[in-house]
Parts: C-alpha cells; sequence; structure tokens
C-alpha cells in the first residue's frame, strides 16, 4: 500500500498495481492445490507445513489485497483503513496474543485481551498513518477534527469481529476487512473525504 503513490496517475495503474496481489494468489493456489511445490513458500507461510494452509488466511490477504487495490485504490479511504486493520491490527493481534495473551476472552478461550486490545491499538495507529500518507500526498482529504473518532469506531468494529469465535467458519482475513470496509463506507463515505 505505501508503494501505491509510486504508480502513475494514469486511470490504468491500479490495474498496474494490482499484477503482484495477482501473480502471489496464482502462486498461492498453484502451490496450494499441489499443481507444484515450493517448500519455501509453504514453511514461511503456514503453520502446519501443509501447502493447503495457502488456500486459507494467506490466499484470503492477497484476494483481500487485490479487490482493494482494483475497486477502492488510493482515492478512497476505505481501502486504506481495511487494509491497515487487516494487515496492521489483526497481525499485531496474533503477534502480541500469541505471546502475551494468558489472559483469554471470556466468549473466546483462542483470543486474549491483550491480543485485541493490541489490534485497536495497532489498526488505529496504522489506519491514522496510512489516511496521514495519502492525504499529505493530496489523493484523499482527510477532515481530522471527524477522522480520529471515525477510526476509534473502525477499528473497535474490527477487533470486535476478530475476536468473536466464528474464525472456524469465516477466516478473519476476510471478516476483518469486510467489517471494517462497511463501517468505514458508512462514516466516511464513498468519496474522498
Ligand atoms: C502470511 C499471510 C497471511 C496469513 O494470514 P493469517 O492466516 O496468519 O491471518 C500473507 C501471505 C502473503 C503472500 C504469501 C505474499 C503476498 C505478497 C503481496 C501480495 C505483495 C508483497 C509485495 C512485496 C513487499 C514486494
Ligand atoms: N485477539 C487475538 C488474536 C490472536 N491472538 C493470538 O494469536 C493467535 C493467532 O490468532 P488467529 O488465529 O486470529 O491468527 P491469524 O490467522 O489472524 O493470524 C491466536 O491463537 C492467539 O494465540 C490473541 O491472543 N488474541
Amino acid at each position: 500500500m505505501s508503494s501505491w503513490p509510486l504508480f502513475s496517475d494514469s486511470t490504468e495503474a491500479r490495474y498496474f498495481a494490482a499484477v503482484v496481489p495477482f501473480l502471489n494468489s496464482v502462486r498461492l493456489l498453484t502451490y496450494g492445490l499441489r499443481l507444484s511445490t515450493d517448500e519455501a513458500l509453504v514453511k514461511s507461510v503456514t503453520r502446519e507445513g501443509k501447502p493447503e494452509e495457502l488456500l486459507r488466511g494467506p490466499l484470503y490477504y492477497v484476494l483481500v489485497l487485490l479487490f482493494t487495490v482494483l475497486v477502492f485504490w488510493r482515492e478512497s479511504p476505505i481501502g486504506i483503513v481495511s487494509l491497515s486493520m487487516m494487515s496492521g491490527g489483526d497481525g499485531f493481534a496474533d503477534i502480541v496474543g500469541r505471546r502475551y495473551g494468558s489472559a483469554k476472552l471470556p466468549f473466546n478461550d483462542k483470543k486474549s485481551w491483550i491480543g485485541s486490545i493490541s489490534m485497536f491499538i495497532s489498526g488505529f495507529l496504522l489506519s491514522a498513518i496510512m489516511l496521514f500518507y495519502f492525504s499529505s500526498l493530496g489523493y484523499i482529504h482527510v477532515s481530522w477534527e471527524e477522522a480520529f473518532g471515525k477510526l476509534a469506531l473502525v477499528a473497535l468494529a474490527a477487533t470486535a469481529v476478530e475476536c468473536i469465535p466464528v474464525t472456524d467458519v469465516v477466516d478473519d482475513n476476510i471478516s476483518v476487512p469486510l467489517a471494517t470496509t462497511l463501517v468505514a463506507f458508512l462514516l466516511f463515505g464513498s468519496n474522498t473525504q
């Protein structure tokens, strides 16, 4: 996402930016379906070393990135915030929660308070930083008097969705960006702010 300003102002720029996530989705499908093998990729990206794991979290992650580039690109806060919550928020929830998450949530013993709090804080901060980054370059206009309150609500919604025990049904690499996109759309609107 931080490389998006490197692309030209042409209307086709987003399609060029979509090439990398598209190729990575093909790569994940190829190796996840065992059409070929890439031990290094499987080892680096999966938890149990099973190629079919590539077809879940990692593939969803890349497909969300592909969708966001094509649909929202750098001209809407919605995609920027959605990717920030998925990569920064959910990512830190995992990192911090695994290491320090002894106090589990009462309604989900697979998730912890510190993990969810980390998700809220890191997702909020990365979203604010990325909105400042893109607004400072003129791609979006952000009303900062309102933006922080809106981002807090978006981060709260994403954190709530991430911690409820539905990840066995819907991967949080889908539920988190989906919830973020919906709430960000309601709060920020479809146009640039
Ligand atoms: C490990 C990944 C997701 C796992 O999510 P979770 O199950 O732990 O919640 C992400 C997988 C990433 C993929 C293998 C490669 C993605 C590359 C990306 C499209 C662009 C990278 C650009 C590079 C920095 C030049
Ligand atoms: N809110 C959270 C999220 C994750 N975690 C920890 O991080 C691990 C991985 O979380 P996850 O299953 O959501 O992993 P991802 O697929 O989101 O990376 C969990 O098994 C917990 O140990 C946590 O403690 N609290």
